[in-house]
């Protein structure tokens, strides 16, 4: 199937363009009220995201609500530690909880690497019925988080400001870390290349919480992770957005990976330095979004000045807050198109 719309592909390749594309993180699921009677329908968001109809149905709903280059498959980071063997819940204006967590030896052993078509079939349906129903508009973007951020969530069991239990097992267990931190590799390696067999275009990795490590500790924690994967992933372009991990920059850099994604913490001058020879993703404060029109599309040409027209993907510099005017998105995707259309 070729692509009508292959911008944010070609872009993610290296190549020049035209324009620079747009698309939103965490675009399906949190802004529209069309999304919510499908999850409403599904009574769940576990059970929407295990329908692929249902799955596709609000991955495609971003693309006709706000005109984005690409579409991301509608999931969850967290499906990996239950393809593991970790189930997790979904608490109502709470997040994701797991009733049971990995904190030992003994955790870890009724642990498995995932194994992606008997374990995770659902998203490749989701993604091989996407893909269709999508017929070419735009790519289709896979993804998974990052092994060191899916441990944050394996240990303490739910979302936490500081992941202090995360931390504390670095600290103090650092074999017990390196062993789970390789079983989530294995699994995320498997259910990537399962992800592209299925029709995904480009892959990201989320490292939502890299920035409550050290340097020190992104060097041997995360970073040796996130490069098993990149090496692993051959076919298609892939995106490392490592939120808050502005001191690893230049060594998120040097992987085998083509896109490196900012949040609004990151100057786009100083990344570009930074990262030389690779295509940059970001970075507008989804907080721009509150603001009225004309001051978004004002910071939008802010953005767009600062890190040029070329070898870019314009993106928030994280998932869009779900208490945004869908107008106000949508007012942020045409800035970008009409301010860089030559
Ligand atoms: C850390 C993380 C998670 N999930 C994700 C991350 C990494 C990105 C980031 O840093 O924001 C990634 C994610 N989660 C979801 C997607 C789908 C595609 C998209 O919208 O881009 C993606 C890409 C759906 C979701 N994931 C979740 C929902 C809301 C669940 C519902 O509808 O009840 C959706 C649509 C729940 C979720 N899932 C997670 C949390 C903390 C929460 C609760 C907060 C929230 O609502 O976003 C874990």
């Amino acid at each position: 199937m070729t692509l009508q719309n292959d911008l944010l592909l070609r872009t993610a390749r290296g190549e020049l363009n035209e324009r620079v594309p747009v698309w939103m993180m965490r675009q399906a699921g949190r802004v529209l009220s069309q999304y919510r009677a499908v999850r409403e329908q599904a009574g769940s968001f576990i059970t929407l995201a295990k329908t692929p109809e249902l799955a596709a149905e609000v991955t495609i709903q971003p693309i006709d609500a706000f005109d984005v280059d690409a579409a991301i498959i509608f999931s969850d980071i967290l499906v990996v530690p239950e393809a593991m063997g970790l189930p997790y819940e979904m608490i109502e204006s709470r997040g994701p909880v797991f009733p049971k967590t990995v904190r030992s030896s003994v955790d870890l052993g009724q642990l498995r690497v995932a194994d992606a078509e008997t374990d995770l079939g659902y998203v490749l349906d989701a993604i091989r019925l996407t893909k269709k129903e999508l017929n070419g508009r735009v790519p289709l973007i896979g993804f998974a988080g990052a092994p060191f951020t899916i441990f944050c969530y394996m240990t303490e069991g739910k979302g936490s400001k500081t992941f202090s239990v995360a931390k504390k097992l670095l600290y103090t267990d650092a074999a017990f870390a390196h062993t789970l931190l390789q079983k989530i590799t294995d699994s995320t390696i498997s259910y990537l290349k399962a992800q592209v067999l299925a029709g995904a275009d480009l892959i990201q990795l989320f490292d939502s919480w890299a920035g409550i490590l050290s340097p020190e500790q992104y060097r041997q924690f995360s970073l040796p992770y996130i490069k098993q994967i990149c090496d692993a992933i051959t076919d298609v372009p892939v995106t490392v957005f490592a939120k808050g991990a502005f001191f690893a920059r230049h060594e998120i850099g040097q992987l085998d990976c083509q896109v490196v994604g900012l949040d609004w913490n990151m100057d786009p001058t100083e990344s570009r330095e930074l990262v030389p020879n690779k295509v940059l993703q970001g970075n507008l404060d989804p907080c721009v979004l509150y603001a009225d029109f004309a001051q978004i599309k004002r910071e939008v040409k802010h953005m767009l000045d600062a890190f040029g027209h070329q070898h870019y993907i314009a993106n928030l510099g994280h998932g869009i807050y779900p208490d945004t005017d869908p107008d106000k998105a949508r007012c942020f995707v045409d800035a970008v198109k009409e301010l860089s259309t030559r």
